[in-house]
């Protein structure tokens, strides 16, 4: 196994930047730079000296034994000032020792699955959580990356190897006399884990939004100030503004963080009948990424105006212009902020609201794993109540599904599946 090394903090000047060695040679490694392996897991400041014997820094040196670090090998630390010239100086020196190389990326994480040290979901939930920026995707992210959907996965996989158990064991002793129907029991094992998973794939959809972002779109009669009322939420001229009607075609998206929420806010082109070409187009995306969003924000110019899309649950409709409040409905202006915050505070309702919905499961992958685990179970399910002659197709079933959530945190084998028939299952007694 090669000993790997890498900044592990940010490129460019900081305060303090972290080099990682991870690896057989990594404590032969400090030892060559700083002269002696300190005390592990205590951070001890070391003159760190190249092949010369010159001082490259005064850093702190931190080691950790195999078994009891982050990818469960032997590896240390180097906290160095963070200078450009320092880290290039170790680097340099770290490529010049025998028997160590750069690392790829994710290396590092890959060892630490690889040692079991983290579940493939685990894996994902790490990437997500370095890749943050809301609150709510901090959450998320630390949730998976915590164990949670692996535990769930383990309670699923447990209910179903009983499940197989129960259903196997009248196979084998088909010749004999099965003391009990292990149908019903098979039944209910089965309608918990389909119940559960059915529940966390329909969340999937809600916690890739939260990774990704939740789409608002701004839409409304050209002229209605969509565009100044993205511009006052942004707090920045993102969009062009004009009195001409017809001002926006392309759709302008705005990134923002609503309530902890990541939000990516859409301005589209006014809509209307018309004849000029290049706007009929603006027009159409603006009618399909209105119909995509996640929440539509509808400006109209009076109470009594139609809305050109049809109304969805959950649109915000409101009148625009309303610069001093005199509009009796909701209403509100990118010119003088007022309704702003109400606004804003409806579409934090609106999206908390979704974002309620979200599974532990995250990924696109995990809601394929999922359901082709469910496919499997409809279809063992239904073998088990076609009565104990279908039994073979029902254990095999079940064996898929297993398959299926294993490749949720990543394992493959199902030979277990044999212990737990003889040490769980005790027929003829
Ligand atoms: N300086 C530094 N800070 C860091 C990390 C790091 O590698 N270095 N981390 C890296 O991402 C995160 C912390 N995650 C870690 C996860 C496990 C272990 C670890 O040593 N685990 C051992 C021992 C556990 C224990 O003693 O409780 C193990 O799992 O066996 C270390 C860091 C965030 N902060
Ligand atoms: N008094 C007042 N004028 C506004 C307000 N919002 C926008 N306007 C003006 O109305 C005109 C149109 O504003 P835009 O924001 O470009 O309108 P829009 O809905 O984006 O228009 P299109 O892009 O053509 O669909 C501009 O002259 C704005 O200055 C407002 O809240 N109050
Ligand atoms: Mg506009």
């Amino acid at each position: 196994m090669d000993t790997i090394y890498a900044l592990a903090s940010a490129r460019g000047k900081a305060g303090v930047a972290v080099v990682r060695i991870s690896g057989p040679l990594a404590f032969w490694t400090v030892e060559k730079l700083s002269g002696s392996v300190p005390k592990q897991r205590y951070a001890s400041l070391r003159s760190l000296k190249n092949a010369h014997g010159e001082i490259i820094d005064e850093a702190l040196v931190i080691c950790f034994e195999q078994g009891a670090s982050f990818t469960g090998e032997q590896s240390a630390e180097l906290q160095l000032h963070g200078s450009v010239a320092i880290v290039k100086s170790v680097l340099e020196e770290l490529s010049n020792f025998e028997g160590l190389r750069l690392a790829e990326a994710g290396e590092f994480t890959r060892r630490a699955l690889e040692n079991e040290r983290l579940d493939l979901a685990q894996v994902e939930g790490l990437a997500d959580l370095i890749e943050s920026e809301t609150e709510a995707q901090r959450k998320q992210a630390m949730r998976i990356l915590s164990g949670a959907l692996g535990d769930k996965a383990a309670g699923w996989r447990t209910s179903l190897i009983r499940a197989a158990a129960l259903i196997e064991a009248t196979i084998d002793f088909a010749d004999e006399e099965v003391p009990v129907d292990v149908s019903p029991e098979v039944l209910e094992l089965l309608a918990n884990v389909m119940l559960e998973l059915e529940a966390e794939v329909s969340g999937v959809r809600i916690s890739e939004r939260i990774r990704e972002g939740f789409e608002v779109a701004i839409v409304g009669p050209p002229n209605v100030g969509k565009s100044t009322l993205l511009n006052t939420l942004a707090g920045r001229e993102a969009a062009i503004t004009s009195e001409v009607a017809g001002t926006t075609r392309d759709v302008i998206e705005v990134r923002m963080e609503l309530s902890g929420l990541p939000v990516t806010l859409l301005d589209t082109a006014g809509l209307r009948e018309t004849t000029d070409v290049v706007e009929t187009f603006g027009i159409a995306r603006a009618k399909e990424r209105a119909n995509m969003a996640d929440l539509r924000v509808i400006l109209l110019l009076s109470k009594d105006d139609m809305p050109e899309i049809p109304p969805r649950d959950g649109d915000i409709v409101l009148i625009g212009k309303d610069d001093d409040g005199s509009e009796s409905s909701l209403s509100v202006s990118g010119h003088t902020g007022q309704g702003i915050e109400k606004l804003v505070g409806l579409i934090c309702e609106r999206l908390s609201l979704l974002a309620a919905g979200a599974s532990t499961a995250t990924h696109e992958r995990h809601r394929i794993a999922m359901t082709t685990a469910l496919t499997t179970l409809e279809s063992g399910r239904d073998q088990v109540l076609m009565g104990s002659e279908r039994a073979e197709l029902a254990a095999e079933d079940m064996r898929t599904a297993i398959r299926a959530l294993d490749a949720l945190v990543g394992r493959v084998d199902v030979e277990n599946l044999l212990d737990e028939i003889f040490s769980s299952f005790c027929i003829g007694k």
